[in-house]
């Protein structure tokens, strides 16, 4: 059986008092779904707060980011050691935004997954294409190209550490989501390829989420397919009513 998730990723939103009153909300409205984990990644100026807040609820915080060098002249970075040092140990490595705005590499992005997991974090890892690959069908090549080379340097004792997020560019933010066919396809795809390095068993256990504009009305549907296994949510996790709208889709 592997795990459900569902993850909100706030990205650079909400200052403060928002996320004072957005982990209130999701605190008052909470309904537990058995089974399901859930998980917010809060900017780095809200992480303690949030896992503070969240001590002693079921919700997970993860960072939306981190630097792949333990310590040093790094302006503007956090280390993999700040971040289990204030309690969080899942980050989110790889995210379309990350790689197209900032340049992360593919090389880059191994390190990272290096750093994470010496530290004993969780990583979730971001995959996906841009509109111009899927139009010119290079979508599975690309994606395995991204699995390739951030994680399949692994060993696999590594990957229970390690879940997916399959993120198609053009359906982040857009409102445009990947059809319930098209994600499915890709995640079994994902899986094939995890299956070919490192054997159907391990494939069979690794968590792989859809991300691109999941709202209430679609979360259903997608989560219905048999290799999504929950959901890197964005903008509807802004809102703790959609948001645990989503969780209670599973
Ligand atoms: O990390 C989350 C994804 O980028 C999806 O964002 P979205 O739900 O706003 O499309």
């Amino acid at each position: 059986m592997r795990d459900k998730i569902v993850a909100g990723n706030w990205k650079m939103n909400n200052d403060l008092a928002q996320t004072e009153d957005l982990l209130g909300n999701l605190k008052n409205q909470w309904q537990e779904k058995e089974g399901v984990r859930v998980i917010v990644a809060p900017p780095f100026t809200n992480l303690y707060h949030a896992f503070d807040s969240l001590r002693d609820w079921p919700i997970d915080v993860a960072a939306q980011n981190m630097n792949e060098n333990k310590s040093g002249a790094f302006t503007g970075e956090i280390s993999a050691q700040m971040l289990t040092s204030i309690g969080v140990k899942t980050v989110i490595l790889g995210h379309s935004e990350r790689r197209a705005i900032y340049k992360e590499t593919d090389e880059l992005l191994a390190k990272k997954v290096d750093a994470a997991l010496e530290n004993e974090m969780e990583v979730i890892f971001c995959v996906g294409e841009e509109l111009s690959d899927r139009k010119t069908e290079r979508h599975f090549d690309l994606v395995k190209a991204q699995l390739e080379k951030g994680l399949f340097h692994l060993s696999a004792k590594n990957w229970d550490k390690v879940v997916i997020a399959y993120e198609p560019v053009w359906a982040i933010g857009t409102g445009e989501t990947a059809s319930p066919e098209q994600a499915q396809e890709m995640h079994a795809f994902i899986r094939k390829t995890i299956a070919g390095k490192y054997g159907q068993e391990l494939a069979g256990k690794v968590a792989i989420l859809y991300g691109g504009s999941v709202k209430p009305d679609n979360a259903q549907e997608i989560f219905a397919k048999e290799d999504v296994d929950g959901g890197l949510i964005g903008g509807a996790s802004l809102k703790a009513a959609d948001f645990l709208a989503i969780v209670n889709a599973f």
